[in-house]
């Protein structure tokens, strides 16, 4: 037997990184969380201990925090794409760059000043290949929606575990998790802001908007939605938590509960995941990575 070195990245995760804009009296914030993984010529500080190839990830960081005071943080993705342009030029032995990037969003409540608000999280993963392959995958995660009627769930299988009795009108609530990858931008960019907002409100409208007969269902719809207003992306991704809600059996009070008072679960919780995508996708290579 021989014992041979695998798959292998190496980079600085989670750098907190706050850009403050000021432009005049009115500041603009930008408040991120960035993730560097290289890979390429590893082998030697694997096997040897040679760290001739081995950007710090301690520089990497640095890297960060420059680019954003001499760059500005626009769109995640366009920041993410020029780090990791950047880290694939700096060093012969790096031939490929991960960056992804969590956002966190403020709203304004004055010129100066900001709450952070309690939606969700702006994600993007890109990668950029020496040979120029970029993928670049947007996202979000914590986008909670909840609908108090419009959902039913019956006619599911049964075995003699089954408890479960079918519901014709039920509460939906879930917190979205989601990915979609955009097909390669060629020789133009992307407006990543306006495919965000359009994304955004596709999963809200078809959420909202579908008589829904099971979660899948309503996976299937959003994803669809998506995939068919916004040409720019050929493939998402979603998981969605089905947040349990049970209606309280209040009949020892000598009360009824038509649908009004409901206990909200916390686990376990059902988890719904599916792919929509373009039947002629393009290969996502590490897209997903
Ligand atoms: O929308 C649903 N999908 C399921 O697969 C499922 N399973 C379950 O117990 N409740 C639900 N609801």
């Amino acid at each position: 037997m021989t014992v041979v070195l695998g798959a292998n990245r190496y980079g600085k995760a989670e750098t907190r990184v706050v850009r403050v804009t000021r432009d005049g009296d009115v500041h603009h914030l930008k408040d991120c969380n960035v993730s560097v993984a290289l890979s390429g010529d590893m082998a030697e500080v694997h096997l040897t201990g040679d760290n001739s190839a081995v950007l710090p990830t301690d520089t990497q960081k640095n890297t960060v925090y420059a680019f954003a005071r001499e760059h500005g943080i626009g769109q995640i993705e366009d920041f993410a794409l020029l780090l990791a342009r950047h880290f694939t030029a700096s060093q012969p032995a790096i031939h490929h760059a991960r960056v992804a990037i969590e956002e966190y969003s403020w709203e304004r409540q004055g010129p100066h000043s900001f709450t952070r608000s309690a939606t969700e999280i702006r994600t993007c993963v890109v990668h950029h290949d020496q040979d120029g392959t970029t993928s670049v995958v947007s996202g979000l995660r914590d986008l909670v929606l909840l609908n108090t009627t419009g959902s039913e769930f019956h006619g599911f299988a049964r075995d003699r575990y089954t408890t479960l009795q079918p519901a014709t009108d039920r509460v939906l609530a879930t917190a979205v998790t989601a990915g979609w990858r955009h097909l390669p931008a060629g020789t133009g960019a992307y407006d990543y802001g306006k495919s965000y907002d359009d994304v955004r409100r596709c999963l809200l409208e078809a959420f909202a908007g579908t008589h829904s007969l099971s979660l899948q269902q309503t996976l299937y719809a959003m994803g669809a939605r998506v995939l068919t207003a916004c040409e720019e992306i050929c493939e998402i991704r979603l998981a969605l938590p089905n947040k349990h809600h049970f209606l309280v059996d209040l009949t020892p009070f000598g009360l009824d509960n038509d649908n009004e008072v409901y206990f909200a679960a916390d686990r376990p919780y059902g988890l719904i995941e599916g792919t929509v995508r373009h039947d002629h996708a393009p290969d996502p290579g590490p897209a997903w990575d």
